[in-house]
């Protein structure tokens, strides 16, 4: 053994050839502060042993590096610039002295190579992949750029025009795809991986293959003409600003350190990539970015403890085939969980089933899936008109239309159907399931499960948690969700569960503003375009339905009066009494249309502000700040309530239902990391000019605590 510690081993193998293994203690190898030492360590041992004719980077688990240890991150990018540049130079010392090793090297790649993991292999003169490698830097997801050197060697390894590509999208490639472009130099099957690799090393020793060229192509500058430099860079900043907008500097920064770094030898190119680097992690967007995936982890492991406790899904049924239950039937098909779903009505199961099979085909059509595959997905969907065919569900999903009393009535049928421990949930949006669970004889199987429309794209899944449900039938529901790729978030019963009871504040602080006035329009380009929402507030209830909102927002008034309780007619209600129900109709606040492509188009329509005007007097202009305090201090402040009455458990679970649940800009992190990024004590004394306006505006009194302590909802 050459060298060992917890993370790498070092052996020599026959001809002189050193392997060495990343093989840390957990089911991955990452590239935590540990092991970035001790490859530095194991890089010294190599470099001493003067019978080392070849070095081959390897790993004993399924993947190679799955990239940096970001729980390390926040804490890191915390610290002072001159701290955090002499951790990258550190870091940056070992990827060169891999790089400068005086013979050649080699990484055999299976699984992720992604972030650090794949500037590892960068800094190796031959990379060898098996089909089940996954290549990539994603770091621009993070709101920084690779800071190991990946924006360096790739462009050198595989040219500027796909090394933007990769740095920019930040998508894991293939193995074939990375063999198409260069970046990996032959694909195995993953058995003669180790031995394919290890051949390619005999070869340069043999001075069959030169590997000392390769390196020195990486050491110099790129070789792009001027001309064409000008216009793969010019096209990319272009092309990059279109995806990313203004919100997400990390693309856009990327394409410039590349080009900056193109006339650089590797010492300073590599400077260019550490300021850059430093530059980005200290922004709040990487904060925000990072926080996300860290709650993301967070709240995956959460529902992951939670399969231990639950019933294994085999058979689930749904009951209604509506734009819903058909959604969810489709979902449950698609994930591998055969569904039953029951309709009291042929043509709404011919619809359910209809809608499933144009996703299905769409999906083929871009060669996502194949036409059997196609069909075992449908075949794993039963239409059926008879409660009969749920008798062997698992779990049965009640999405049938928003009536208290169908609702209970239908629940009160289905336990007469299924088996003892089967479990229940109903997908309602806003009837508390306390009280649903009163139709039922044994309430603790039963939760709530709900959706967000449209179910095969929308991440979240909110599990109601009702005053008798067990703990089996929460863990049973998280386990389904999860196992139909979603991502399921556990909270209390309340009027509005957790993201409706946020949502419908938010449409309050907008109804106000168009009651003084406001122009629904402007007011949606304010909050797309500067608060960085996918879809402004009257897009939104345009989508919604105005009858889904107008209904909603009667039970949120009834549930919580002196907060939402209405006085006088608002905008919502002059669109729902003009029969103006958004997109489903095809006029709400805008009107829709189709385009000379087929694309769904939306106008803005005289006739809505014409309504408008009759009710509320003339158009008057806010200013972009007034706008984005007045819709978001009442979104901001129920999020906080929510978490006071523990209807959602924790920041990171909030944060991640509104990114999840509602698209609340990334860039931004959430309510709660929004308000740890703009200081509470500054949303408080915002608030406090607002608080004029009602209930809605008047924030907690833990909030003033902590503004007064200077307190953060986030640790870090
Ligand atoms: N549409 C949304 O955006 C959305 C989002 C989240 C949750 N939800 C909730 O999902 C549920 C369904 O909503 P939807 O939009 O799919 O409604 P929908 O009107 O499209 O579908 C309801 C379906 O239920 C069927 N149905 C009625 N009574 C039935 C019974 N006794 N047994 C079986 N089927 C019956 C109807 O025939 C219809 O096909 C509602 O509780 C709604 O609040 C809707």
């Amino acid at each position: 053994m050459i060298y060992q510690s917890p993370t790498i081993q070092v052996e020599l193998l026959e001809d002189n050839i050193a392997k060495l293994c990343f093989n840390a203690p957990g089911s991955v190898n990452k590239f935590d502060r540990e092991t970035l030492a001790s490859l530095d360590a194991a890089l010294d041992s190599i470099k001493q042993d003067s019978n080392i004719k070849a070095l081959v980077l390897t790993s004993s688990k399924d993947t190679f590096i799955v990239g940096a240890d970001i729980t390390e991150f926040l804490g890191l990018f915390a610290q002072d610039d001159a701290v955090l540049l002499s951790w990258v130079e550190q870091a940056n010392a070992v990827f060169n002295k891999l790089e400068d090793l005086p013979f050649p090297t080699a990484s055999a790649i299976k699984g992720f190579a992604l972030g650090g993991g794949c500037e590892t292999i960068l800094a190796t003169d031959f990379r060898i992949a098996d089909t089940t490698a996954k290549i990539g830097l994603p770091e621009t997801k993070l709101g920084i750029i690779p800071g190991f050197g990946g924006t360096v060697r790739l462009p050198r390894v595989i040219g500027a025009d796909n090394a933007l590509e990769w740095i920019t999208t930040g998508k894991d490639q293939r193995a074939e795809d990375a063999l198409k472009v260069g970046a990996v130099d032959a694909v195995v099957a993953p058995q003669a991986l180790e031995a394919a690799a290890i051949q390619m090393l005999k070869d340069a020793v043999a001075e069959k293959l030169d590997w000392q060229a390769r390196r020195n192509r990486k050491l110099s500058a790129l070789t792009l003409p001027k001309l064409e430099a000008m216009m793969s860079f010019t096209t990319a900043k272009g092309m990059v600003f279109a995806v990313a907008g203004k919100h997400y500097p990390a693309p856009m920064a990327a394409v410039s350190v590349i080009e900056q770094a193109s006339t650089k030898g590797r010492a300073e190119a590599l400077q260019i990539e550490h300021q850059a680097f430093i530059k980005l992690a200290k922004t709040d967007v990487a904060k925000a970015l990072i926080g996300i995936f860290l709650n993301d982890q967070f709240v995956k492991g959460k529902a992951k403890k939670a399969g231990k406790l639950a019933k294994e899904v085999n058979n689930a049924a749904v009951l209604g085939a509506g734009i819903m239950g058909g959604g969810i039937a489709y979902q449950s098909a698609s994930k591998g969980t055969p569904i039953v779903m029951k309709d009291i009505a042929q043509p709404a199961l011919d619809l359910g089933l209809n809608e499933a099979a144009k996703l299905l085909s769409a999906q083929v059509a871009r060669g996502r899936s194949t036409p059997e595959k196609m069909a075992k997905v449908l075949n794993n969907i039963t239409p059926s008109l008879d409660y009969a065919a749920i008798k062997h569900s698992d779990v049965v999903v009640e999405a049938v239309v928003e009536h208290p009393k169908i609702k209970a009535q239908v629940l009160a049928e289905v336990e007469g159907y299924v088996s003892e421990d089967a479990i229940i949930a109903s997908n309602t949006s806003t009837i508390s399931i306390n009280l649903l669970a009163k139709s039922m004889k044994k309430p603790e199987r039963f939760c709530g499960m709900h959706f967000f429309n449209p179910v095969h794209k929308m991440p979240l899944v909110e599990v109601i948690r009702g005053e008798h449900s067990s703990e089996e039938t929460i863990a049973s529901v998280v386990a389904y969700a999860s196992k139909m790729g979603k991502t399921p978030i556990v909270v209390n019963d309340c009027p509005g569960f957790f993201v409706n009871r946020v949502l419908f504040p938010y449409f309050a602080g907008f109804n106000g503003l168009l009651a003084e006035g406001g122009d629904f329009a402007a007011i949606d380009k304010v909050m797309e375009k500067q608060f960085g929402w996918p879809m402004g507030p009257a897009y939104l209830l345009d989508v919604v339905g105005l009858d889904t909102g107008h209904h909603a927002q009667a039970v949120m008034a009834e549930g919580f009066p002196d907060r939402m309780g209405k006085s006088g007619t608002d905008a919502i209600d002059v669109m729902f009494e003009s029969k103006r129900l958004g997109q489903k109709n095809g006029k709400g606040f805008y009107v829709y249309s189709v385009d000379s492509r087929g694309k769904p188009k939306k106008d803005v329509d005289p006739t809505s502000y014409g309504l408008l005007k009759d009710a509320f007097g003339e158009l008057k202009a806010f200013e972009a700040d007034d706008i984005i305090a007045r819709t978001m201090i009442p979104m901001i402040i129920e999020t906080v309530r929510c978490l006071e009455e523990g209807i959602v458990a924790s920041p990171a679970e909030a944060d991640m239902g509104l990114v999840y649940g509602l698209g609340f800009p990334p860039f931004r992190g959430g309510v709660f990391r929004y308000l740890d990024t703009m200081g509470v004590a500054n949303f408080v004394a915002l608030a406090d000019k607002y608080a004029h306006l009602g209930g809605l505006y008047q924030v907690t009194d833990a909030m003033r605590t902590l503004a007064a302590n200077n307190g953060s909802y986030y640790q870090a």
